[in-house]
């Protein structure tokens, strides 16, 4: 049967094609004991970061948010702490729903696919699979860019349940598919949660508008010889709504958290500390945008290891194509002025953001995509945020 998905994965396809016979995919590298990174990345501190020194944050790491609670008596004290928690970017969360022998299989399913020879793998290539509902790829383009990240990855995009079990590789697509669907209820509820916490009357239609694409990345992360030179990815914010994110016990992702108002707390990167049987849930670019601004799109990237490989699975959950991504009006009429988005070919002002391009820019594998964003923020300080997107 033909691959009926075409106008859903194609927008991924403005991606790199490789061929299966090109040395690129760092897994091989690794493998073939071949590769070193390039020096691309200023000082990347290399394995040697420090956990963050502000009490606050620790405690936001350290204290995942008990999700079960939502349903008891202290309701309005988890909404309060998820509130708080998204306008920083992110927290962890446990009972979320997600059952936790699902989070162990995913990880080993990953571990099943990644381990494969790289010819098997590659069935999956862009241009070369049957679908782009399943794709196989690499951050690693020598060919193509500068800036050499130490990651493999498998995409795959959910449209039906039928196309899930026709497309999707073998090795994963039974974990794969229940884990979209869980991250899905989990998702639904969290934006519930955080636009009614901001006066906003969210019809049905309208929540299942802003999360209708759904799609998860399988990232493989190889020991990296020299972790000192690179990254595993590079400096980004996620375009959508929110992302879940499941990582192994190995560690490296790191937050960038904004100096506060009153400076109780410094911009700074902190490393998010794996936490068994939890999830980390991240604000994304639209849901910054549709908020004023209000939730933030956290920066965020994955440092090398020399160690292990290492494996994680974000969720995402993306709006609707021809959904308009504006500011909401009486948040603009509140805050008096209005997050003013700034792509690179169109100045957008307060007009709404195409979900189309949004999409298309900030998500996935368009090798380094250059959209820059200006977000002027509450603080009336103008930051420039340069969106790379690492894949
Ligand atoms: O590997 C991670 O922990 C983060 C991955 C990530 O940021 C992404 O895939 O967008
Ligand atoms: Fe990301």
């Amino acid at each position: 049967m033909a691959c009926e998905s075409q106008q859903f994965a194609g927008q991924f396809n403005r991606e790199l094609v490789h061929g299966p016979d090109l040395v690129g995919w760092v897994h091989g590298l690794v493998h073939l004991n071949f590769g070193n990174p390039r020096n691309i990345h200023p000082p990347t501190r290399g394995e040697n970061w420090q956990n963050s020194s502000s009490r606050f944050f620790q405690k936001l790491l350290l204290e995942p948010i008990d999700l079960s609670q939502l349903d008891g008596p202290n309701h309005e004290k988890v909404v309060e702490a998820i509130v708080t928690a998204e306008k920083i970017g992110f927290f962890q969360d446990v009972n979320h729903g997600v059952a936790l022998e699902l989070l162990e299989s995913l990880k080993i399913a990953t571990n099943r696919f990644f381990d494969q020879p790289t010819e098997r793998k590659a069935l999956y290539l862009n241009g070369v699979g049957p679908c782009p509902l399943a794709v196989y790829g690499t951050s690693f383009l020598p060919n193509k860019e500068a800036i050499l990240k130490w990651k493999d990855y498998l995409r795959v995009s959910y449209s039906t349940d039928a196309e899930a079990h026709e497309y999707w590789p073998k090795e994963c697509k039974e974990e794969a598919l229940e884990y979209i669907k869980s991250c899905t209820n989990l998702v639904r509820r969290l934006v519930e949660i955080i636009l009614t916490s901001l006066g906003m009357t969210l019809d049905y239609s309208r929540l299942e508008s802003l999360i209708e694409n759904k799609l998860i990345f399988v990232n493989y992360y190889p020991p990296c010889p020299n972790p000192d030179l690179t990254l595993s990815a590079g400096s980004h914010s996620d375009a959508g709504i929110l992302t879940v994110l499941l990582q192994d016990g190995v560690g490296g992702l790191l937050v960038k958290v904004e100096e506060d108002a009153n400076a109780e707390n410094k911009e700074e990167w902190i490393e998010i500390p794996p936490t068994p049987g939890a999830l980390l849930i991240n604000v994304r670019d639209a849901l910054q945008i549709l908020t004023n601004g209000i939730f933030r799109s956290a920066e965020h990237m994955v440092r090398a290891t020399s160690k292990q490989s290492r494996v994680s699975i974000p969720f995402f959950a993306l709006p609707r194509l021809s959904e308009k991504i504006a500011p909401l009006p009486w948040l603009v009429e509140h805050d008096g002025y209005c997050l003013d988005v700034d792509m690179a070919t169109d100045s957008l002002d307060c007009n709404p953001i195409d979900c189309n391009q949004l999409w298309i820019s900030g998500n996935v594998a368009i090798s380094v995509s250059t959209i820059s964003a200006k977000f002027l923020i509450w603080s009336k300080v103008v930051v420039w945020r340069r969106l790379l997107f690492v894949f």
